[in-house]
């Protein structure tokens, strides 16, 4: 630490820090080296004495390359001269200043009278002084020139360095060697004697506690952690702030995704306009179906749909009040999607999500263009002396679409070589009951018992008697259990007399209101 009393000082807020080896004039003896005197004048500056009455004010003082940059009150160094004797001080002119030579100069004052501000011939000529009507004048010794008629003569200088006499900026600086403390300063430690004795040479480095820093320093130290301070609590806050509004706008994105996911799990109604605008004016044909040409058309949102127009002249709407009412319903993987609907006049359509695989038909009977709704439809549905509509209509036609796309052919098909085979459920069961090869080859075995499977729980789907037919659960069971377990179903075509005797067991299904 600084030796008490020592501490150190400055003449004014941002003047220059007065340490060792510099002690300014109050502080006690020791607190500095001899002849490294410094004061503060009334003015509040720091001010350098020198033997012999000279006085600089201090610019700066720069601890850790010993140098000092000092300056004269009136702008002219070099009136000093006369007085200066560097050897007698702690200081040096600088590297730089060492490196000029020494010379012999003549110090003139001279009247205004003939003044001239040529100065070419002579060494030079600094620090013009007009007061009195007279000016300083340096030369060097060896003058011959009528020029200094005006001037008289006052002392002779010798041996001075030629940079301070030239030197027209009013700056001067000093390098003192020694004590040697910039080493200490450089690793911003404190610097002082050797064994505290004021006139050692020697000096030692030691620790500057936090409370003894300097202003500057303390004010540093305690600006950075406050600052430190305020930007890790401003970072924190508007980290906090990103987080919040993140989890606002992500919470905010999850109910507009699920109103949005709301909304498209209702079918939304389209005018006829709406739909020549889908349609790109039902530009792209995609298929014909039964009720309706099916075209290719595009949602504002870019998505693909597939929009059935009705023919108008076809039923009296019941189909389009089932299908908007049920189709809208229901929501399936594997079922399509009714995505609106039209009812604009006499203009009617159904706009049903795309598929872009095509049609199951195109797979199972390749270019051949039947129609086959039909085919499907169980034989109650179409006349009641079958028995009443239930659910197991529907098994009906799944049972009939699994041995349509087993057989690959449609299942009434007139255009067969064979006779026996018009009716594939019929030449199915024929087959299987006289125990021979149904003929599908798949590309390996497995594949055969697959189509095996699907063909004997098709058959048993596609029973003429309802109740013979199993319940989709069981249907599921029998796909997914082995086909060694499934038995070869009742004949589907017996004779009349045995479906009137079955006739009363199917009443008891739960009946489809039409
Ligand atoms: N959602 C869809 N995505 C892509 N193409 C479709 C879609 N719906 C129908 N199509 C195409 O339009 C054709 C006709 O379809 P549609 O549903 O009208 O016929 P269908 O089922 O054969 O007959 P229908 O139901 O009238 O008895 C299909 O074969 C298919 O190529």
């Amino acid at each position: 630490d600084y030796p008490p009393g020592c501490r150190p000082k400055s003449c004014k807020r941002h003047g220059p820090s007065v340490r060792y080896p510099f002690q300014l004039k109050g502080q006690s003896d020791g607190c500095g080296s001899p002849g490294f005197n410094l004061s503060c004048d009334n003015k509040n500056r720091t001010v350098l004495e020198l033997p012999r009455s000279v006085k600089l004010l201090v610019k700066r003082i720069d601890y850790v390359n010993q140098m000092m940059q000092a300056y004269a009150e009136d702008g002219c160094v070099q009136n000093q001269l006369p007085n200066l004797t560097l050897s007698a001080s702690p200081f040096r002119t600088n590297s730089y200043d060492s490196s000029s030579s020494l010379g012999n100069y003549s110090l003139f004052v001279c009247s205004d009278e003939g003044r001239s501000d040529y100065d070419g011939y002579y060494n030079s000529i600094s620090c013009l002084r007009t007061e009195r009507g007279s000016y300083v004048k340096y030369t060097s010794s060896d003058y011959s020139s009528t020029d200094l008629l005006h001037c008289r003569k006052m002392i002779d200088l010798i041996q001075v360095p030629e940079v301070i006499v030239s030197d027209k900026i009013n700056n001067v600086y000093f390098y003192r060697s020694t004590p040697a403390c910039g080493s200490c300063e450089a690793q911003h430690r404190g610097c002082g004697p050797i064994n505290n004795h004021t006139n050692a040479v020697g000096v030692q480095c030691f620790e500057i506690p936090v409370k003894h820093m300097g202003a500057n320093v303390k004010r540093m130290i305690s600006g950075s952690t406050i600052g430190g301070f305020f930007l890790v609590m401003s970072l924190s806050v508007l980290l906090w702030m990103h987080y919040l509004r993140k989890k606002e706008k992500d919470a905010q994105r999850k109910i507009e995704q699920f109103l949005e996911d709301y909304k498209a799990l209702k079918p939304s109604r389209y005018s006829y306009a709406d739909i020549k605008r889908i349609t790109f004016q039902f530009k792209e044909k995609l298929g014909q179906g039964g009720y309706g040409t099916v075209f290719k058309g595009t949602l504002s949102n870019d998505v693909s749909v597939a929009v059935k127009v009705l023919n108008n002249f076809k039923g009296n709407g019941e189909e389009f009040i089932n299908e908007v009412g049920s189709m809208g319903r229901i929501h399936h993987v594997n079922i399509t999607r009714l995505v609106g609907f039209c009812a604009d006049g006499y203009n009617r359509a159904l706009v049903y999500e795309y598929l872009p695989n095509e049609s199951l038909e195109k797979f199972i009977f390749g270019d051949k263009a039947a129609r086959g709704t039909m085919g499907y439809i169980a034989p109650e549905v179409l006349s009641r002396y079958f028995g009443n509509v239930s659910y197991k209509s529907d098994v009906y036609s799944f049972g009939m679409l699994l041995l349509e796309m087993v057989g690959g052919r449609r299942n009434i098909d007139v255009k067969v070589e064979n006779i026996s085979q018009v009716y594939f459920p019929e030449w199915v069961y024929n087959r299987l009951d006289k125990g021979e090869e149904l003929g599908i080859r798949t590309e390996d075995g497995e594949h055969d018992k697959i189509a095996n499977k699907l063909m004997i729980v098709g058959l048993w789907c596609s029973q003429w008697y309802p109740v013979d037919r199993p319940s989709m659960k069981s249907v599921v069971q029998m796909l997914e259990g082995e086909i060694e377990n499934l038995t070869v179903p009742p004949n589907p075509f017996a004779s009349k007399d045995e479906m009137k005797a079955k006739m009363p067991i199917n009443r008891e299904l739960p009946t489809i209101s039409e």
